[in-house]
């Protein structure tokens, strides 16, 4: 069974919801800042005071590694959706939910300890949004609005996965 993948803007769920996922359906989670923190033995605010394309490189290796597996639940960095090759990567064996919170809820909850891209404040969040809303929506196999309680976005996504899943079954995909 293909991957399910998360994508969003920083903050939107993806981190939380993986882990309520992978707990609901027995699948093995990964998230993928941590993936990366650990294969490279740096934090992300380290990797990014090299620089961010430095921080995007690795992040592009670790999406290849995603491409080879299945049967996983994977949240990945707001900015995964930047390179068209990670894209290709996660869509290899993966079905990708946008997880659509807005804005001013993300604003709400949010912790930018961990998080360079926010140094300068939450607010940095509506300039990133405008430039990246069309990517998410481009690589998104379905859109899941997430203004709800998260067991609820969570049933939804199992939900649409199953049906996907279940009729490329029987039609021998
Ligand atoms: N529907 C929701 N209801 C309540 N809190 C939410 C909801 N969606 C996200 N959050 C909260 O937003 C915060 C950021 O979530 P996180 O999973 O770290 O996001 P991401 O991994 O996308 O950056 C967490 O504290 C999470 O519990
Ligand atoms: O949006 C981004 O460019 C980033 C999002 C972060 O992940 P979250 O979306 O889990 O916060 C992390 O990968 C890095 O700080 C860059
Ligand atoms: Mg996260």
């Amino acid at each position: 069974m293909k991957n399910i993948i998360l994508i969003g803007m920083m903050g939107c769920g993806k981190s939380t919801i993986g882990r309520m996922l992978a707990e609901r359906i027995s699948y093995q989670y990964i998230d993928m800042d941590t993936y990366l923190e650990n294969k490279y033995h740096s934090t992300i605010p380290e990797l990014f005071s090299v620089s961010e394309l430095y921080f995007r490189d690795k992040e592009t290796e670790c999406c290849k590694d995603m491409g080879h597996t299945d049967n996983k639940i994977i949240s990945t960095g707001g900015g995964v959706i930047l390179r068209e090759e990670n894209m290709l990567y996660l869509k290899n064996n993966g079905l990708v939910f946008f997880i659509d919170r807005p804005v001013e809820m993300i604003i709400n909850e949010l912790n930018t300890d961990h998080r360079p891209l926010l140094k300068d404040g939450v607010f940095k969040l509506y300039d990133l949004e405008k430039e990246r809303r069309s990517l998410y929506e481009k690589y998104a196999d379905f859109i899941i609005r997430n203004d709800q309680l998260l067991i609820d976005v969570r049933d939804k996504i199992i939900s649409l996965y199953g049906k996907s899943e279940g009729a490329n079954h029987e039609s021998g995909r």
